[in-house]
Formats: structure tokens, C-alpha cells, sequence
């Protein structure tokens, strides 16, 4: 074991990224006594209230980065956003510094080029057919290749900024406009995806610790404008499809190696499973294990990036968690309807407490369990409807 939180005998975490995964991380680090630091590129993140320190940087900047890595010295460093700038990543690591799950895992994850050509070209693994674009004439030239409809994506950027579906070849130019306003990173590469029509499509979380490999059971949930506002567990599949999804998830973790958690998110369509893209890291629709799990998957993260076992993971109910997005703009804002909402049976709500509201920011998640999952999507998403987030204009 260690010494106190700011001790020389300390173990210290530090984590790019301080949102509402980031805070409950930071939760569970804390449980086992590690000092802990939380970054992001604003101040008043929801996992710089429970940190011990927190620094906001811009972690897009290489050098500010590895400026304050050298300075602080953690003995784990936990990327929790893909918007960092991973080749200084790749060079901490060189110098010695543990990097979760790896540098090159975040290198290549937070690119969608990256993981798609390593999953399909060289693992083999099936997703839907793809090409890339750097101008509007590229575009239309994939567009033509694939088909209608497909989906344009920004190569660098998350929670579906920047997504669109081109219905038509007409369409080309608003899409290309679209993934150039949501783009994370300056340039114009996109990726076009021929049109899934799924079944559903699950979240595979896949903990990586000394103990090997463990799976949870499956996420199942549903995304609107390409971000999360329903997750469940378990979500129903069939033995064959489950070990579809087992062997994906196991060849691309491994595959990228590390010790912590992974969110493999698949298609579960009629002509099988196919891979759509992995974090690695805790997943935004793996929030239910709170309300699910014996072990969240933020423990789960936390227990197996330290080094400890992890032998099982045990469901110990149906459970469903519902978002609440913001409408209006502004720091001047109150999020209502708590009470009715946890007078809801079974029912826990997390409150992020983001500083500020954005329209489509996600500011906090209902969680329910129940007898079955039915059950508790209903209460999940009742809860939800109960929550609002009430601007005020005056402030603004
Ligand atoms: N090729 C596709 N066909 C059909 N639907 C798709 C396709 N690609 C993405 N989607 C839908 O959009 C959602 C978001 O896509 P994706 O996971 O690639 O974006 P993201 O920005 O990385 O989101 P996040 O960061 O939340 O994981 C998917 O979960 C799915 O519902
Ligand atoms: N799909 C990835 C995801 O959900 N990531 C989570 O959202 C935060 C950013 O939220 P913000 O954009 O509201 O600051 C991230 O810090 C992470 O916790
Ligand atoms: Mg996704």
C-alpha cells in the first residue's frame, strides 16, 4: 500500500479531463486513499470538486502538457477525454511515466482513422464500409462510392459533434459544413460510413487488470444526434451474437494493450456484429454500472490501472440510466425537479455540476433499477423528464 495523500509515501493520479467520468474516477481513487489531480481546459470541472488539486491547461498544447506532468510527477496518469495532445503522451511514456491504458492506445483512439484502419484493415475486424475525405470533392466522390445514406464524421471529435447523415448526394455540402463547425481539431478530415441499420447497438465494457481479461455484461442504449440519452443492462443477446462481440472486444483490447477499462461499442445487425469504435477508458453510457454493478466500471477503471485484480464483475440488478441535456447558454442556471424525481422507486440522480450550460450539454444522468430493464428505462426516463435545467436570462 502507500502513504497519505500529499505525503512522500503518497501514490498520485492525475487525470486528463475532469468531466462527469473524470468525477467519479476521482471518487473511487480516493476510496483507496491515492492523491489526486484533475485537469481540463476549464476551471470548476465536475472532478476538480473532488480532487485534491486540479490545474486547467490547454491539453491540446504539447508542451504545457508535459510541462505539468514534469512538475507533478503522477504515478499514473489517466487520459479521460480523447482531446489531448497524445504525442506528448507518447513522449512522457519514453521518459517513464505510466499512461493509461497506453500512449499509443490514446494516440490512436482519439483519431478515428487510427482505430478504423487498425481494427479493419489490420485485425480484420467487421464494421461498416468506410472511406475518408479531405475536400468537398472528396466527399462527394466517397459519398458516390458508398451509397446513400451514410454518415459523415469529423475524424477527430466526440459525443456526435460534427455527425451528420447524408441522405442524399445533395446533401454533401451541409454535411462537409457541419463536420467543419464540429471538428475538435483544425483541418477537415472526415470519415464516411455507409449507413447501419442496426438492431441495436451495445457497449462492451472489457476490463483489462493482472487478472486478464473480464467482460460486464452487455450495455444496451440509444443515441440521439449521434450522443447518449438511454443506457441499460443487461441488454438481451443471443449466445452467438455474445461471443461475436466477446471476440472483438477481446482481439482490439488486446490488440491495444494496457491495464483499465474499455468501452467497445458494436452494431448488433442480421448479418452480425460489427465494430464501431472504442475508448479507452470508462464509457459515457457504462454509467448505469452504478446502479447495476457490485463494482461500478469507475472502480473497475481505478482497481485495475493500480495494478489490482479484478476476477469478476457481478450484475446485482436491471438497471437503466436517462440523461438531461440543457437547452439555453449561460452560468446563471439551477437544475429543478429533483425531488420528484428521486421519489421515484430505486431511483439515484447525479448532478454533474458543470459550470456552465451550453445547449445538448449533458448536466446530469437519472439512474434506476427495477425487476427487469423494461421497468427500469421507464423510471430512468420518467426521472429525467422530471429534471430541468431552468436558465436565467438576466445573468446571461
Ligand atoms: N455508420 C453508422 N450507421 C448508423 N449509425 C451510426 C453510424 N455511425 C454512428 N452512428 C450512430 O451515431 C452514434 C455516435 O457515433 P460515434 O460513436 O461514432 O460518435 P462519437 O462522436 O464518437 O460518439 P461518442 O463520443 O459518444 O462515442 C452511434 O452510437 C450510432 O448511434
Ligand atoms: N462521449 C464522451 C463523454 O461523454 N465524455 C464525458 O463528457 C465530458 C465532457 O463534457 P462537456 O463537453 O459537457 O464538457 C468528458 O470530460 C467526459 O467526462
Ligand atoms: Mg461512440
Amino acid at each position: 500500500m502507500w502513504g497519505a495523500p500529499f505525503s512522500a509515501q503518497s501514490r498520485k493520479l492525475l487525470l486528463l479531463g475532469s468531466g462527469e467520468l473524470g468525477k467519479e474516477v476521482i471518487i473511487e481513487a480516493q476510496r483507496l486513499g491515492v492523491e489526486t489531480v484533475a485537469v481540463d481546459r476549464y476551471n470548476n470541472a465536475p472532478a476538480m470538486g473532488v480532487a485534491h488539486r486540479s490545474h486547467v491547461i490547454d491539453m491540446l498544447d504539447a508542451e504545457s502538457l508535459k510541462a505539468l506532468i514534469r512538475l507533478e510527477k503522477p504515478d499514473v496518469i489517466v487520459p479521460e477525454i480523447e482531446a489531448i495532445a497524445t504525442q506528448a503522451l507518447v513522449e512522457l511514456e519514453q521518459e517513464g511515466f505510466l499512461v493509461i491504458p497506453t500512449a499509443r492506445a490514446t494516440r490512436l483512439t482519439m483519431d478515428r482513422e487510427g482505430i478504423r484502419r487498425l481494427a479493419a484493415e489490420e485485425l480484420g475486424l467487421p464494421t461498416a464500409e468506410y472511406r475518408f475525405a479531405d475536400s468537398l470533392e472528396e466527399l462527394h466522390q466517397a459519398i458516390t462510392e458508398l451509397g446513400t445514406p451514410c454518415v459523415v464524421k469529423p475524424i477527430m471529435s466526440s459525443s456526435g459533434k460534427g455527425q451528420s447523415v447524408c441522405r442524399k448526394p445533395e446533401d454533401a455540402e451541409d454535411c462537409w459544413n457541419t463536420a467543419l463547425e464540429g471538428a475538435r481539431a483544425k483541418g477537415t478530415r472526415v470519415i464516411v460510413e455507409a449507413f447501419v441499420t442496426f438492431e441495436s447497438e451495445v457497449t462492451l465494457l472489457t476490463v483489462r487488470s493482472v487478472d486478464g481479461t473480464v467482460f460486464c455484461p452487455p450495455i444496451g442504449h440509444i443515441q440521439k444526434d449521434g450522443d447518449y440519452v438511454e443506457s441499460w443492462q443487461p441488454h438481451q443477446m443471443n449466445p452467438g451474437q455474445l461471443d461475436e462481440a466477446q471476440f472483438i472486444a477481446r482481439t482490439i483490447t488486446d490488440e491495444l494493450g494496457g491495464l483499465g477499462i474499455f468501452g467497445v461499442e458494436l452494431f448488433l445487425t442480421n448479418r452480425g456484429v460489427l465494430f464501431s469504435e472504442v475508448s479507452p477508458r470508462p464509457h459515457d453510457t457504462g454509467m448505469v454500472t452504478m446502479a447495476t454493478q457490485d463494482l461500478s466500471q469507475f472502480a473497475l477503471h481505478v482497481r485495475s490501472i493500480l495494478g489490482f485484480p479484478v476476477q469478476t464483475v457481478n450484475l446485482l440488478t436491471p438497471g437503466a440510466s436517462a440523461t438531461l441535456k440543457a437547452v439555453g447558454n449561460g452560468q446563471a442556471f439551477a437544475v429543478t425537479g429533483l425531488k420528484e424525481a428521486l421519489a421515484l422507486p430505486r431511483t439515484q440522480v447525479r448532478v454533474f455540476g458543470k459550470p456552465e450550460v451550453r445547449p445538448g450539454r449533458r448536466m446530469a444522468i437519472t439512474l434506476s433499477a427495477a425487476e427487469n430493464v423494461e421497468n427500469a428505462r421507464t423510471t430512468a426516463k420518467k426521472a429525467a423528464s422530471m429534471l430541468k435545467v431552468e436558465v436565467y436570462e438576466d445573468e446571461q
